[in-house]
């Protein structure tokens, strides 16, 4: 274990040798400290939610593993969350979908409203936790075929779009709460197998749902509208109506947050480059920071090289303030409190490590064409004493330095977790 003196004197070192760089670590930590990521309910419960219709998931969507001591209710997740937040340095958000209402009797989608909540908003006013939103347009009946607002069926799409209705207005609530704006992020699955044999008809219905589900007007000082677009889905392999074209279009003409996932493009293209670009024309960016595996978007978040280059990019950029950080990994092979607390440290020293560049620097040298000296500093960073500084934010944060943290979710794990039942018995609480 290390002490805490071990801890302070080799802070006050990696300070003075960043400081011989031109870098004021202080002022890294306050920009860091102020920066809140928005963690999704989803990885404690293997995306299941509280409905409890007894259907699966779907829609292109997959949690793979039976690692035990799932959540099986709100009260088991929200335990679960404070177990992950006390790991993670820092104050964050949480990033609710609409399945984890808690309901007493089976509600439509389309009825949900701002009292199935209730719980959540108290509890975040409770842990000063801001909320952020989305609807769920997946694990449903009317979602079975891979359709929803796209759906040629007026009556299916009606249904979802009351449902985007109903959820804007309880995100609306919780911005309203909170004091400050709730990201409402709508994802949906809509796609085709095999080739379609009409790609546009299905676009214009996509986007008049949306712009229905939009009319309502709300104070963007408390509701932030996000669309999240996908290149392919388990089920929509040949295509998908919400394509990246579509939605930069969409939000660049509607005004609206474009969420990046980085799971959600062609391996080999990365959302780093997406943000100064998209930035020139949208007002606001969403990011779902995750790590995409072959076939599959949701790995957990490591400190990959795709990781750091995003984080270089809002810093570089100066785009802190325009971007909001949320996570989107679901793994059920792992320990779910691990998969939070790893994934969301990760983000967070990316995040440092970038905000510690000499990034003045750099551009200067950039500016002035010294290819050579940009190149050599960029690959000098890679071995200054980040690490110090992490280890001393972490303890001057009251959470767990280093690897010490695996120990407390191990004590959670045999606790708590290990008494919860394999069944997924659903307990209202
Ligand atoms: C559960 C989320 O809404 C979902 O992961 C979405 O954001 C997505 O990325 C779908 O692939
Ligand atoms: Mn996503």
């Amino acid at each position: 274990m290390t002490s805490f003196s071990n801890i302070d004197s080799a802070y006050a070192l990696a300070t003075e040798q960043y400081q011989s760089t031109g870098v004021d670590v202080e002022n890294a930590l306050k920009q860091l400290r102020a920066t809140e990521i928005s963690v999704h309910c989803w990885q404690g419960d293997d995306v299941a939610g509280f409905e409890n219709t007894g259907g699966t998931l779907g829609s292109g969507l997959a949690v793979t593993g039976n690692y035990p001591g799932r959540a099986r209710n709100a009260a088991e997740l929200r335990s679960d969350l404070e177990k992950a937040y006390s790991l993670i340095p820092g104050k964050h958000r949480l990033n609710l979908h609409a399945l984890y209402g808690e309901f007493d009797e089976p509600v439509q989608r389309t009825d949900i409203g701002v009292e199935h909540f209730q719980g959540w908003i108290d509890w975040s006013r409770d842990q000063g936790v801001s909320l952020d939103f989305n609807p769920s347009y997946f694990s449903h009946p009317l979602a079975d075929d891979g359709l929803t607002l796209a759906h040629p069926d007026e009556g299916i799409r009606e249904f979802w779009i009351n449902h985007g209705i109903a959820c804007r207005r309880i995100a609306a609530e919780m911005g309203k709460t909170q004091n400050n704006p709730c990201v409402n992020n709508v994802w949906v699955p809509d796609g085709y197998k095999d080739s379609p044999a009409d790609r546009a008809t299905p676009r214009y219905r996509l986007a008049e749902s949306l712009d229905r589900i939009f009319e309502e007007p709300f104070d963007t000082s408390y509701l932030l509208d996000a669309v999240e677009c996908k290149l392919f889905g388990i089920g929509s392999e040949s295509y998908v109506v919400g394509s990246h074209e579509f939605y930069l279009g969409y939000a660049i003409t509607r005004d609206k947050v474009l969420c990046l996932d980085a799971g959600h493009f062609h391996p080999t293209e990365v959302i780093s480059d997406k943000i100064s670009s998209t930035l020139m024309y949208v007002p606001e960016l969403l990011l779902h920071v995750s790590r995409g595996v072959r076939w599959d978007s949701d790995h957990v978040v490591t400190m990959s090289d795709e990781l750091q280059a995003i984080m270089q990019e809002i810093v570089r950029g100066n785009h802190l303030r325009r971007v909001h950080i949320g996570l989107d990994f679901f793994d059920a092979s792992i320990n779910r409190i691990a998969a939070w607390a790893i994934g969301t440290r990760n983000t967070l020293k990316a995040l440092l490590m970038a905000l510690l560049e000499p990034r003045e620097e750099l551009q200067r040298l950039e500016r002035e064409g010294d290819f050579t000296a940009r190149l050599a500093l960029m690959e000098e960073q890679k071995t200054m004493p980040f690490g110090a500084v992490w280890d001393h934010y972490c303890a001057t944060s009251d959470v767990p330095v280093g690897r010490q943290w695996l120990d407390s979710v191990r004590e959670y794990e045999s606790s708590v977790l290990s008494k919860r039942s394999e069944s997924p018995e659903s307990v209202i609480a």
